[in-house]
């Protein structure tokens, strides 16, 4: 019997010499190249057999098995629940009104008939909770982000750079309900409230953002003035332009809001007030009983949204509400009977900073919600992909259109990406699970910076993606059945909220350069970015001639040649960043420098974020104990890495890292890559593990599909 490690080495053994035998056999058709490749896949797969060169098996099970992690038990009970109830299901065509009303509806069923208790998972184990939420956004995304608003257990304060074009001072970013009360407030607040949010009994909303400000938490107006005569705040809205706006729940069914406002405490001075900061406040808005909006509160609509339309966005106005003052969430910073404020923390700054590592599960969230969308839509388009034929040789069979190099070019390096998306973020969770168990403070800033990071990546990718599922789906990726539309519009979002893309990149770059600061100072770099220690010394000295000029497969699928390209990208973005920012800081300021180097900054932050990114999938193919999804998951990283190498090229190319022959000899095998992935596709995405009554789309469905698409208009 062979240990893993045996049979890695044989198999390792093995590799080489077929793929040369198999590129071999491609050579020997002359004229033929690429296009019978691509052209003719199934007759190529039949021929590579006969001349004895294998594809690769896949044990599709073992696969999956490696890929579920242990929470798949909660998203088997949210699949079954939805089964059996058919009429919760969300219809394609479905008004506003009515997605609203279904969403609340699908929300209570899982709560009070399933009797799953997603705001216990939050606490108790994060990643159940991530799960369940993956789940339920399968169902219908409005259902989870109406999830998230009701429960999550976000508050992300994100310190963007002094020097960044946004804000000089921190802002915070974040949601939402649930999670505001419990980690905001103190034991009163969730002796008093944690039942309620749990069974839903206090349906909730956040009330962060206002009309004229969102990324920028520190502009907000609304402000709350403490009353010492009658021991209440008075909430009020000062101007239109602090009108609580876009706030998930609050067009219909949220009945107590966190509000977000300018702590006002009364002063012996000429002013009479002073201002305290932004501080968190429980707002009664709705009656209990009645559902009736409460006095002096304003609601209105949003009205219809791009997407998400399960979702109430509300827009709020207060005019001198009066509430206790125990509803001020005092965890970070309490006021006393006679009007004195007391705080453990001695600068809003750090008040802040405290709050960061309690309160980044947001992102976690969305970074791995988006990643289900990347899984569902790649399924959906590589199914339908694979089914789909449209012309063909002279006098024979058409071929389906993944065996067209350009398809398999739009679809096989993001299915790698989805692969590496998902090991990324699977680690993004189980860091954050840990972090809210031990609480380092080095942890704390490694997920901080991850979260914002990958959140930022990933959805974008995935909004870029789901278009490009749609195209490669040709007509038939625009029927809404099939999905794509409403995922597109429901995600989109995803890249704004829980702090804007761009802005939470930046945050990355800021970071990165502080580090880069505290290294030259002697200070150490925190965990995931020990790599720079190194690199940055590789960096400062030339690329190595030699080394540029190696084009050998088993070099370029070298996971220490793919690693070091990736990382001395950043390396040489950072030294090169902090030096212009240093520069222009002298005529511009440090405002004007970030903004003068803003795009130079952004594309540091994404090529940390790849680089951790490759790392982890790196890891995730080393520890797999399956040797055949051991051997598929190493040719789906590969073709991950040396992609984004291919794509960045000219960055390589331009301080000679990679020679002429070297960039060549990357394309090539990225095209083969992408033709061996498509090989194994079928295995790839049936190891997602989505069955048909998650993926609905009838063009990808296992078996059928045309019968269930003709069916679906009628026939
Ligand atoms: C469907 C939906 C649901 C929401 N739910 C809630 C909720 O429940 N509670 C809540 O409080 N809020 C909620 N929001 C608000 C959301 O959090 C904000 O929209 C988000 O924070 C972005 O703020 P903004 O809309 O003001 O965009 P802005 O900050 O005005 O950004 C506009 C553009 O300017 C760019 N930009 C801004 N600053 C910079 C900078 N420093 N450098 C470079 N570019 C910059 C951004 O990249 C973006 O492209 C929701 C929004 C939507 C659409």
């Amino acid at each position: 019997m062979q240990t893993p490690d045996q049979d890695r080495t044989a198999e390792d053994q093995f590799q080489p010499i077929a793929r040369r035998i198999e590129r071999l056999a491609l050579h020997l058709s002359p004229g033929r190249g690429m296009a019978l490749l691509s052209g003719a896949g199934e007759q190529l797969r039949m021929v590579e057999c006969v001349r004895g060169v294998p594809r690769l098996s896949v044990e599709t099970a073992a696969l999956s098995e490696y890929m579920r992690g242990k929470h798949r038990d909660i998203q088997q009970r949210v699949f079954e629940y939805f089964s059996a109830r058919p009429e919760l299901q969300t219809p394609i065509e479905i008004s506003k009104d009515d997605h609203r009303e279904l969403c609340m509806r699908q929300l209570h069923g899982l709560v009070r008939e399933a009797g799953i208790r997603p705001f216990r998972y939050l606490l108790e184990d994060p990643a159940k909770y991530f799960a369940f939420l993956e789940a339920v956004g399968s169902v219908d995304l409005s259902l989870g982000i109406k999830t998230g608003v009701q429960y999550r257990f976000t508050l992300v304060f994100v310190p963007v750079p002094k020097a960044s074009a946004s804000s000089d001072s921190e802002r915070m970013k974040g949601s939402l309900w649930g999670g505001s009360v419990i980690n905001l407030g103190t034991k009163k607040h969730k002796d008093k409230y944690f039942d309620g949010i749990d069974n839903l009994e206090y349906p909730g909303c956040f009330a962060m953002t206002e009309l004229h400000h969102g990324s920028n938490v520190q502009g907000l107006q609304t402000t709350a003035t403490f009353d010492p005569i009658t021991d209440e705040f008075i909430i009020n809205t000062p101007n239109d332009g602090a009108i609580k706006w876009w706030i998930g729940n609050a067009a219909v069914h949220g009945k107590l809001a966190t509000v977000f406002a300018k702590l006002m405490l009364p002063t012996h001075n000429v002013k009479g007030v002073s201002d305290m900061g932004v501080h968190a406040f429980i707002v009664p808005i709705r009656d209990l009983k009645t559902n009736e909006t409460l006095p002096g509160i304003e609601i209105h609509d949003c009205g219809h949204k791009v997407g998400l339309n399960g979702v109430d966005n509300g827009a709020l106005r207060f005019r001198s509400v009066r509430i206790p003052r125990e509803n001020l969430l005092n965890r970070f910073g309490d006021v006393s009977r006679d009007g004195k404020y007391t705080s453990s923390l001695p600068t809003i700054n750090k008040r802040f900073a405290a709050t960061l590592g309690e309160l980044v599960g947001g992102r976690v969230g969305l970074a791995y919600s988006s990643v289900s969308v990347l899984k569902l839509a790649g399924t959906i388009a590589i199914r339908y992909s694979l089914l789909r034929q449209q012309f063909g040789p002279p006098k024979q069979a058409e071929v389906s259109i993944l065996d067209y190099q350009s398809h398999q070019h739009k679809l096989m390096p993001m299915l790698a990406s989805t692969y590496a998306f998902h090991f990324a973020t699977v680690y993004l969770v189980d860091k954050y699970s840990e972090m809210k168990k031990t609480h380092d403070e080095q942890l704390v800033a490694d997920v901080h910076a991850l979260s914002a990071g990958l959140k930022a990546y990933v959805t974008s990718y995935t909004a870029k993606s789901l278009s490009i599922c749609r195209e490669a789906c040709g007509g038939h990726g625009y029927a809404a059945v099939n999905r794509f539309g409403i995922l597109r519009n429901d995600h989109d979002i995803f890249q704004t909220f829980e702090g804007d893309n761009t802005v939470l990149l930046q945050q990355v770059a800021g970071d990165l350069l502080k580090q880069y600061k505290e290294k030259f100072q002697g200070g150490t770099f925190t965990v995931t970015w020990n790599y720079l220690k190194e690199s940055m010394n590789t960096y400062l000295s030339q690329p190595n001639p030699v080394t540029a000029r190696w084009e050998s497969e088993d070099h370029l699928r070298d996971p220490k040649f793919q690693l070091d390209a990736f990382r001395y990208r950043t390396s040489r973005l950072l030294q090169s960043v902090a030096v212009r920012l240093r520069k222009h800081s002298k005529n511009l300021g440090s405002f004007g420098a970030w903004n003068r180097c803003l795009n130079h900054l952004l594309t540091l932050a994404e090529s940390h974020i790849e680089s951790v990114i490759l790392a982890k999938f790196i890891d995730a193919v080393q520890s797999c104990p399956d040797t055949s999804s051991r051997a598929a998951l190493k040719l789906v990283c590969d073709l991950y890495a040396l992609d984004r190498i291919w794509k960045d090229i000219g960055t390589y190319r331009n301080v000679d890292y990679v020679a002429p022959n070297k960039a060549k000899a990357i394309h090539k095998l990225t095209e083969y890559l992408s033709f061996q992935v498509r090989n194994i596709a079928t295995e790839l995405v049936d190891a997602f593990d989505l069955p048909d009554q998650v993926t609905r789309a009838p063009i990808a469905m296992k078996s059928e599909a045309y019968a269930q698409y003709t069916q679906f208009v009628g026939f």
